[in-house]
C-alpha cells in the first residue's frame, strides 16, 4: 500500500512552490508532499516563494513572496488598487488564460463531484473587451477622518478600499457613485457607522440599462427620515441628468443582506428599462438581473441552443427573476411558467410580459421546490425545465420532483460549478447524461463562471 507522505508547516515558513492550476477563488494551487497550497496572485507553470500564512486540515494558504519563474501569461493588472480590493482576482492573467482556467474550474468541479471524465466542455464564451461591463454597483459608505469613502471591503477583513474609478463598471456606474457620496458629503447626510449603529446612509446602489441608458441610483438607509432630502434629489438630479429614478429603500437592521423589505420612490419612475435582442425588461431595485448585458445575449442564446423549441413545448423557468429567460424563449414555446421567490421580481416578470405583448407567458410568487412539486402533483406536464438557482444550487426537494417527473430536455444555468457538480452527480444516479456543458464569461477579471448544461435522459 502507498503511503502518504505528510508534511508538516507552519504558520512563517518560507516554501518554493510551483503552480499547477487555477483554483475556485482565483489563487495559484500547488502542492507539496500532495498537501495542497493555495497562494493568491500567483499563476499555473509559476515557480513562486511564498511565506505559510494558514495552515488548515486538508490545505495550506501562503503568501507570494517571489516569482522565480514566470508565466508568459502575466500581465500587469489595469487597476490601480487591484492588490487591495477583494472584486477581481484575475487581472494579473492575460485574457485568453483567464478563459482557459474558467473552462478547467468547469472541468475539474464535475469531475470532482459527479465523476465526470468524458464529457463535453466547450470553450469559455468571451468578451471582445472584458472591461465597463457591469451595469449595477452596489457599495457601501464609510465617513473616515470626515471623508466620506465608498467601495468595497479589503480581501478577508472589513476594512473599505476606496474605489472612486472601477474599470469594470460601465463608466455611468461609476459617475453616480462618485456624485451621490459627493453630493451626501457636501450635505453632509450622516454615513451609517456599523460599529456604533448610528447614523443613516449604509449603501449606494447604481444600475444602468446598457441599451436604454436609463440610470437608477438606490440609496440605502438605516432610518426612513433622510435630512436634506430635498437638496439631495435637487442636486443629484442637476449633476446626473441622465437619472431616471431615485429610490431609498430601508434597512434598519444590522445584517450583511444589503435591501430591507421597504422600498419607496424618491424621485422619478420605479423601475428602468433594459432592451436585450428587443425584448424591454423592467427593473426595480431588488430585481435579479444578470450584471453583464454584452454576454447576457450570448448565454440566453445558448439556452435557447439547448432548449431547441419547436413551438410546441411547455417551459419551466424556475428561478426566472423577472423572466429574462422565459420571455426570451416565449415566441418558440407553447407555454412558459416561470417562479421566483422575490415578489418585485414577479411583479417586474409580469410587466415585461405584458409590455411585450407575450399572452403565453405566466408567473408565480414562491419557491421553486414548493410549486414545481404541487404542479406535478396535480398533473402538470413539463417538456423542457430550465433552471437558474443561486449560488446554493438546486434545493433537495427540486432534483426530487425533478427526478419524479424527469423533463426530457433540461438546461441548467449554473453560476457556480461546485454546486453544478454536486447537483448533476444526483441528476447522474436518477438517469440524466450531460450532452455538453457551455462555460461563458460573464465576470472578466473575477474567477466566477456561468455555465449552460444541456442534460438529457438516458435509455
Ligand atoms: C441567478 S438568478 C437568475 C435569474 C434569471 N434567470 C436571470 O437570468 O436573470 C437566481 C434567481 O433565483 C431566485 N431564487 C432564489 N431562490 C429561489 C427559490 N428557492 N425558488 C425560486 N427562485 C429563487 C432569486 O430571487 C433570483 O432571481
Amino acid at each position: 500500500m502507498k503511503q502518504k507522505i505528510k508534511t508538516s508547516f507552519h504558520i512563517g515558513q518560507v516554501v518554493e512552490v510551483e503552480i499547477k492550476k487555477i483554483g475556485i477563488n482565483g489563487e495559484g494551487v500547488g502542492y507539496i508532499n500532495r498537501q495542497v497550497l493555495f497562494v493568491p496572485g500567483a499563476l499555473p507553470t509559476e515557480i513562486v516563494v511564498a511565506k505559510i500564512e494558514k495552515v488548515e486540515k486538508n490545505f495550506v494558504i501562503a503568501k507570494l513572496i517571489k516569482i522565480k519563474k514566470r508565466s508568459k501569461q502575466r500581465i500587469k493588472p489595469l487597476c490601480s488598487v487591484y492588490e487591495q480590493c477583494g472584486g477581481c482576482t484575475l487581472q494579473h492573467l492575460d485574457y485568453e488564460g483567464q478563459l482557459d482556467a474558467k473552462r478547467e474550474l468547469v472541468r475539474e468541479a464535475v469531475e470532482k463531484y459527479a465523476n465526470l471524465k468524458e464529457v463535453e466542455i466547450r470553450p469559455t464564451i468571451g468578451m471582445d473587451n472584458p472591461w465597463d461591463y457591469r451595469n449595477k454597483a452596489q457599495l457601501p459608505l464609510r465617513e473616515i477622518k470626515g471623508k466620506v469613502l465608498t467601495g468595497l471591503y479589503e480581501m478577508g477583513s472589513h476594512r473599505l478600499v476606496d474605489i472612486s474609478s472601477c474599470p469594470i463598471q460601465h463608466p455611468k456606474v461609476n459617475e453616480m457613485i462618485q456624485v451621490a457620496r459627493d453630493v451626501i458629503q457636501e450635505l453632509g447626510i450622516p454615513i451609517y457607522d456599523e460599529r456604533k449603529r448610528k447614523g443613516i446612509i449604509k449603501h449606494l446602489v447604481a444600475r444602468v440599462g446598457f441599451e436604454t441608458e436609463e440610470a437608477q441610483l438606490t440609496l440605502i438607509t438605516a432610518t426612513e427620515e433622510i435630512p436634506r432630502i430635498k437638496e439631495l434629489i435637487l442636486e443629484l438630479r442637476y449633476r446626473l441628468p441622465y437619472l431616471k429614478s431615485i429610490m431609498q429603500n430601508i434597512n434598519p437592521l444590522k445584517t450583511s443582506i444589503i435591501f430591507g423589505n421597504k422600498t419607496k420612490i424618491l424621485w422619478g419612475e420605479e423601475r428602468i428599462i433594459e432592451r436585450l435582442n428587443e425584448i424591454e425588461f423592467s427593473l426595480s431595485p431588488r430585481a435579479f438581473f444578470q450584471l453583464n448585458p454584452e454576454q447576457t445575449v450570448k448565454l440566453y442564446t445558448e439556452v435557447e441552443k439547448a432548449a431547441a423549441l419547436t413551438g410546441n413545448e411547455v417551459v419551466i423557468d424556475a428561478y426566472c427573476g423577472v423572466g429574462t429567460i422565459g420571455l426570451w424563449l416565449a415566441k418558440s414555446a407553447k407555454e412558459v411558467h416561470g417562479m421566483d421567490i422575490i415578489k418585485e421580481a414577479i411583479e417586474d416578470a409580469r410587466k415585461n410580459a405584458e409590455a411585450g405583448g407575450y399572452t403565453n407567458v405566466k408567473y408565480t410568487l414562491g419557491k421553486a421546490e414548493e410549486i414545481l412539486p404541487k404542479w406535478v402533483n396535480n398533473g402538470f406536464q413539463i417538456d423542457v425545465l430550465i433552471v437558474d438557482p443561486p449560488r446554493t444550487g438546486l434545493d433537495s426537494k427540486l432534483l426530487e420532483t425533478i427526478l419524479q417527473v424527469k423533463p426530457k430536455r433540461f438546461i441548467y444555468v449554473s453560476c457556480n460549478p461546485s454546486t453544478l457538480g454536486k447537483d448533476l452527480a444526483i441528476l447522474l444516479k436518477g438517469g440524466y447524461q450531460v450532452e455538453y456543458i457551455q462555460p461563458i464569461d460573464m465576470f472578466p477579471q473575477t474567477s466566477h463562471v456561468e455555465s449552460v448544461a444541456k442534460i438529457v435522459l438516458t435509455g
